[in-house]
């Protein structure tokens, strides 16, 4: 009993705080099976000649190159699950003021940030890892997460009013989300040779939208600690601003673990296991990892893109058929089970698989 109190509190505290106390990183921070060379990983370009793919959003929707664009996200997303998407309309100016706004979040005394603090159940607002077992590890950075899609959603209630163009901005950046999301579902599908609204379709009218700002400060234990443990994600596909300067991001493929690399004008796409559900294991949403850094801080923007609750996620039918089985059972409501399993470590998406 004494001890599950004690994990609340040190799960209370911001691992901005904690960074201010180097000499006494928390246990349940700590990965025993740390040491050197737990934060190592490949640079894709430099292991023989992989590398993750860039796809140039403006193409797919362009008759003349479109053909090829479709191809190199068929191959990105059922080997990597994840691309670099440039050319998606924002320009590295407007991107750099969400990266602005977010940070200068962060950046406010911990008192204002109170304001906006999650309920000790709820995943929307300020704060960090919530707290399911005494045996957890914790992940090390301060988030905000917010519901920003469909609009009467909005909790303003958590929306910082300091700095004051934070609304507006991501307002704005939501605007520009909406659309590289149809953009990327539609060639998705495409590039399966299925009607081209089919996965939009799958994820319904009531799809939504929901962003998770994550601020990872220096860590004194970086072969110890994980700025985020390894999950994939539950949305269809995720969205992410990576910090300018600062790497972290991780993704495994064939057991080895790659880093993402940085283009400052481009967002990271993931299939998520939605996505993955719907289209019969071809896509794959990829395990993915951050690891820390003892010198800098770094700053990261997450959309999560998710279908509608009420709808059952399931194969496509024509990605159906006597050489390729159907692999996952329907599911419903499948953020609900995500954050349990994700905490114990487990892949919610296992509970979907069908053993053949
Ligand atoms: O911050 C990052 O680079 C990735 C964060 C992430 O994977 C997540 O929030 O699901
Ligand atoms: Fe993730």
């Amino acid at each position: 009993m004494a001890e599950s109190v004690e994990v609340e509190i040190i799960g209370n505290k911001s691992a901005q705080e904690l960074a201010l106390n180097p000499e006494n990183v928390p246990n349940n921070y700590i990965h025993k099976e740390g040491g050197v060379g737990f934060r190592d990983a490949l640079l894709p370009s430099e292991s023989d000649d992989i590398e993750i793919p860039v796809i140039d959003i403006g193409n797919l929707t362009s008759p003349s190159a479109a053909q090829q664009e479709l191809h190199k996200l068929h191959s990105a997303l059922s080997s990597w699950g994840l691309f670099q998407a440039t050319n998606h309309g924002m320009t590295s100016l407007f991107l750099d003021k969400v990266r602005e706004i977010s940070k200068q979040f962060f950046d406010l005394p911990r008192r204002e940030k109170l304001k906006y603090v999650r309920e000790p159940n709820d995943i929307e607002g300020y704060g960090n890892d919530v707290i399911y077992s005494e045996n957890q590890k914790l992940d090390w950075n301060d988030r905000l997460f917010l519901k920003v899609h469909p609009e009467d959603q909005r909790n303003f209630k958590f929306w910082p009013q300091k700095p004051n163009d934070f609304r507006n901005t991501i307002e704005q950046y939501i605007e520009s989300l909406r659309q590289l999301y149809e953009v990327v579902l539609r060639a998705m599908a495409k590039s399966l040779d299925l009607e081209e609204d089919c996965f939009l379709n799958e994820c319904g009218e009531e799809a939504s939208m929901s962003m998770r700002f994550s601020f990872y400060p220096p860590c004194p234990m970086p072969d110890h600690v994980l700025g985020v443990k390894p999950h994939a994600d539950g949305s269809s596909i995720t969205i992410l601003l990576q910090d300018k300067e600062v790497e972290g991001l991780q993704v495994l493929k064939d057991n080895q673990w790659f880093k993402v690399p940085i283009i400052p004008e481009a967002l990271v796409i993931n299939v998520g296991d939605q996505l993955e559900i719907m289209s019969n294991g071809i896509f794959q949403s990829p395990v993915h990892r951050v690891v820390t850094n003892a010198e800098k801080e770094r700053l990261t923007v997450a959309t999560f893109c998710v279908p509608d609750s009420q709808k059952e996620i399931k194969p496509v039918d024509k990605l159906v058929n006597e050489s390729r089985p159907i692999l996952y059972r329907p599911v419903k409501n499948f953020v609900d089970i995500y954050f349990e399993y994700y905490q114990q470590g487990r892949r919610p998406i296992e509970a979907s698989k069908i053993i053949l």
